[in-house]
């Protein structure tokens, strides 16, 4: 948080938010929320497709009209790829050429080819400036009597992920406290 928050403080003077013109600027921020969406794909398992013909990938065959469902979580916290996958870990982004747009299968929580999200700009511009003036904005603390230890990541499986238990954060005005 204080990396993020160092940034963003670094570049937007206090007087004014973050705007969209500073994004380009901001590569830890780009990082956390790449790293956010490896670990956290919204749609987990993307939408489901149905193949067109008999194919064969891997060894395995799958004849045509089969149901086909694509693990994205799986795929992004695979061992093989990613070296201690299920870290938070923003700066494996930093000087990577993957990206999470659809263009590499490493991570796909936008999914990928004609099918995938259109809403991809939008969706990261949205996500980015939001993030970026909160934490420029507060400072964030735990609710009373929590640890960072009482913070669980645990999900509900459903088609969209949804956090089991709210996390509950008390923002403070950075220029009173
Ligand atoms: C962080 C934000 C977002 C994420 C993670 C996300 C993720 C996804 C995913 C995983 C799919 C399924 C694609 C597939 O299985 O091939 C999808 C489909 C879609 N998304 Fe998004 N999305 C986001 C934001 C948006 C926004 C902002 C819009 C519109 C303004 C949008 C519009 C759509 C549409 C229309 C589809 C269906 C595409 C189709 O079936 O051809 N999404 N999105």
């Amino acid at each position: 948080m204080s990396k993020l928050q160092k940034e963003i403080r670094d570049l937007v003077s206090d007087g004014r938010q973050v705007d969209e013109d500073d994004l380009p600027k901001l590569p830890y921020l780009k990082a956390v929320i790449k790293e956010t969406l490896r670990l956290f794909p919204p749609a987990p398992l993307l939408l489901p497709r149905q193949s067109m013909s008999d194919c064969n990938i891997n060894g395995y065959t799958i004849p045509a009209k089969t149901l086909v469902i694509v693990n994205a979580w799986a795929i992004a916290r695979d061992p093989d790829t990613w070296e201690n996958p299920d870290e938070f870990v923003p700066e494996r982004f930093l000087n990577s050429s993957i990206d999470i747009i659809g263009t590499d299968f490493e991570a796909i929580p936008f999914a990928s080819g004609r099918r995938g999200c259109p809403g991809i700009a939008m969706g990261l511009a949205t996500v980015e400036l939001e993030l970026a003036n909160l934490v420029h904005s507060f400072d964030w603390e735990l609710s009373a009597g929590m640890t960072r230890e009482d913070i669980d990541t645990e999900v509900l499986p459903v088609i969209t992920m949804h956090k089991k238990h709210p996390l509950c954060l008390v923002p403070m005005n950075r220029y009173v406290h």
